[in-house]
């Protein structure tokens, strides 16, 4: 079975930490990969070359991975240089996560880097999107499947509402690609996870729900300021 059947209707949980989280390090990571293994994840979603290097060596599970960068304008960008392919690469990540936006790095929009990476390297190759004519430009440039990760965090899409996942998005992508689509970015309960399946989503991946639990804390927190609020308002 390839590598895309395996995740087929799956769910994949993105192992993240960041910044002064207690879990920026390769052991909590790793740990939050066993974890997610535990609980029946297909893949595990990773941010860093040793990171992903370090969740690969501790957890048999397929693993996409990627190097985030935050750039002076305030947007992240995903995977943006041939160098941090080559490393993912040489780590042997199964799956390659790459910005697939329309903006510029190594001299080249998303779509034109996917395609020299895919000639260069032999690599699976994911395109995070954010707009339905960046996956179309993907998928055309040798893409092998396509990511929602993008909507809401790039600057022609920061408007969106961002208090849950972008249903419609998916759809349109779905109905557009004949690549598969994977739901991504504020899946953040088991309910729209299975609602991403019924609109065609090949699988889901699931980050801060799981993984950052200081901010699944402040949900709860202001859901309950919320209803102080009223009480005492
Ligand atoms: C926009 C961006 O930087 N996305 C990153 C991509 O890898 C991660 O920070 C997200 O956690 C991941 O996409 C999963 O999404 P969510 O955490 O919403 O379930």
């Amino acid at each position: 079975m390839s590598i895309m059947e395996q995740l087929k209707n799956g769910l994949i949980v993105s192992c993240q930490a960041e910044g002064d989280s207690p879990f920026n390090t390769t052991e909590g990571v790793s740990n939050f990969a066993e974890t997610a293994k535990m609980g029946g994840a297909i893949a595990i979603r990773s941010q860093g070359v040793e990171k992903t290097a370090a969740i690969i060596k501790r957890v048999d599970l397929p693993v996409v991975g990627l190097v985030k960068s935050s750039f002076d304008d305030g947007y992240v960008r995903i995977t943006g240089s041939f160098k941090d392919v080559e490393a993912l690469v040489e780590i042997g990540t199964h799956i390659i996560a790459i910005d697939g936006t329309f903006r510029e790095r190594e001299g080249m929009s998303g779509p034109e880097f996917i395609k020299e990476v895919k000639q260069r390297y032999n690599c699976i190759v994911m395109a995070d999107i954010a707009t339905v004519e960046e996956g179309e430009a993907c998928e055309a440039a040798g893409a092998d499947c396509l990511s929602t990760t993008l909507s809401g965090y790039t600057p022609n899409t920061k408007d969106k509402p961002k208090d849950g996942p972008d249903f419609e998005f998916l759809e349109q992508m779905v109905a557009s690609s004949k690549v598969p689509v994977f739901a991504e970015g504020r899946v953040n309960t088991p309910a729209d996870a299975a609602r991403m399946i019924e609109l065609g989503a090949w699988a889901v991946v699931v980050g801060s729900a799981i993984t950052r639990p200081h901010l699944i804390t402040e949900w709860y927190v202001e859901k309950i300021k919320e209803v102080t609020k009223t009480y005492i308002g």
